[in-house]
């Protein structure tokens, strides 16, 4: 591999509506995987949930696999090697020893090794104003380590959908060294509307790091619907590609050398101060 293959390279999100059953998944994704390996991606990532969205939550829990036993783990193993890309799979459920789930993210290299594995950290607990209600803590393990993999264009921070609201875990990657960020997502219809496009800009200007985003889109089981609009953005915020709402996928032309270029001209990433912890200034009478 020369310089120049170590300074551009082409990555690609795929999108994507998962059911309720593993395998019509895994070949939904891999149909799509193909075809942004053949446009030419040589990264290429899926959603958050690639393997199932099961709505019924102990039927998730009954329908979920251990690691060891999981049909994606081979299954993309085996197309990264086939189709020589680099494959991030946005995450899948797996079981725990302790019967919850974890919402885990793979890295797969082009020889199909498992390059790493992370557990989201942050759980969508919410109430949405619309009357949507998300306890994914009922059923999942939170992960309590961040996790930076090793690629031959730099080092890529792993995180997962919710996260992506939370600052201080992207700050965390990037000071460690990390010029690209994941961030699978299945966001929901009103919060992606408001807050998606901003929250990845937001998390791209701030560490000076590409963000690749692949989304679930459309209509799930129970009538459950996500945003899609799958994102890649460049170092200084701009989209530099966009799914919209249907599957398929989104390529971009990775330059890294936008990274050092971004924090050259905005160091902040090297600009944190110590500060004490807030105290409340009570200096006259506030009615
Ligand atoms: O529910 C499932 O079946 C699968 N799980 C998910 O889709 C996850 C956890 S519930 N969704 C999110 O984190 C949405 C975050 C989001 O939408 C926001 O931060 O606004």
């Amino acid at each position: 591999m020369t310089a120049a293959d170590k300074t551009l390279f082409k990555a690609g999100c795929i999108q994507m509506t998962a059911g309720r059953e593993v395998l019509p998944n895994l070949e939904q994704a891999a149909a799509l995987i193909r075809d942004a390996a053949a446009a030419g991606a040589q990264f290429v990532m899926t959603p958050e949930n690639t393997s199932i969205i099961e709505p019924d939550k102990p039927l998730a829990v009954k329908k979920a696999f251990p690691e060891a036993d999981h049909p994606g783990i081979p299954f993309f193993a085996d197309l990264a090697r086939e189709l020589n890309i680099w494959l991030s799979i946005g995450s899948m459920a797996i079981r725990l020893d302790n019967r919850k789930l974890a919402n885990r993210s793979f890295l797969f290299g082009p020889d199909g090794i498992l390059r790493a594995r992370y557990d989201k950290i942050h759980m969508f607990d919410v109430d949405l104003p619309n009357g949507e209600v998300y306890r994914e803590s009922a059923t999942m393990q939170p992960g309590d380590q961040a996790v930076i993999a090793e690629t031959p264009w730099g080092k890529l921070g792993l995180t997962v959908c919710y996260d992506v609201r939370f600052a201080y875990l992207y700050r965390a990657l990037a000071q460690a060294g990390a010029t690209f960020l994941t961030v699978p997502a299945a966001f929901t219809v009103p919060t992606g509307e408001a807050h998606w496009h901003v929250l990845l800009r937001a998390r791209a200007i701030e560490t000076g790091c590409f963000v690749f985003a692949a989304a679930q889109c459309g209509t799930h089981a129970e009538g459950r619907r996500t945003y899609g609009h799958s994102l890649i953005v460049a170092p200084w915020g701009e989209i530099l590609a966009d799914a919209g709402s249907e599957p398929g996928f989104i390529l971009a032309d990775i330059d890294t050398t936008k990274v050092a270029t971004a924090r050259g001209a905005i160091p902040a990433l090297r600009h944190d101060r110590p500060f004490a912890e807030p105290v409340i200034h009570s200096l006259a009478a506030v009615d």
